[in-house]
């Protein structure tokens, strides 16, 4: 068993926020995070997957056709746009680091795993320098 880590990244903007409480509420739990005027972060993504290697390429996954399923699947419905308003996947979901990094890992494991003997490990995502979240499945 192998594991090989790609990494890819973003830009988006989000806010920390929930419609129904008052803007009190909100700055009270998300301080700074819950300001109506969006901010963004340069997201970091790592994706893990694990497996055996061929021995006649050497591989366990081409690194092409994992980065090419990252970009379709995760970075290209994420970069430069409203995480709370723009992603289909993250719809009806508070927009922190910890759910999205649980929605990444959905949206990439099947397309991942239709590689014969490849499976998906971890997804881990930066948010900043100093917080991320990382998900191994349930
Ligand atoms: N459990 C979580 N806590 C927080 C999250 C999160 O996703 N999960 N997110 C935020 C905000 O997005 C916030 O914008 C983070 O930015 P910031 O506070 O600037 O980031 P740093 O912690 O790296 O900066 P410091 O200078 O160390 O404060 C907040 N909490
Ligand atoms: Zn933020």
């Amino acid at each position: 068993m192998i594991y090989i880590t790609r990494r890819e990244h973003f830009n988006a903007a989000h806010r920390m926020y929930r419609d129904e409480w008052s803007e009190e509420k909100n700055f009270e739990m998300f301080g700074k995070c819950a300001n109506p005027n969006w901010h963004g972060h340069n997201y970091n993504l790592f994706v893990t997957i694990k497996g055996n290697i061929s021995y006649e390429t050497g591989y366990l996954m081409d690194l092409k056709d994992l980065k090419a399923i990252i970009l379709e699947y995760v970075v290209d419905k994420l970069d430069h746009k409203n995480l709370n308003k723009d992603v289909d996947f993250m719809q009806g979901k508070m927009a922190s680091t910890e759910l999205l990094c649980i929605e990444i890992f959905k949206q990439l494991k099947a397309p991942i795993e239709a590689f014969e003997g490849v499976f998906l490990h971890s997804v881990r995502l930066h948010e900043t320098e100093n917080n991320y979240a990382e998900y191994f499945g349930e």
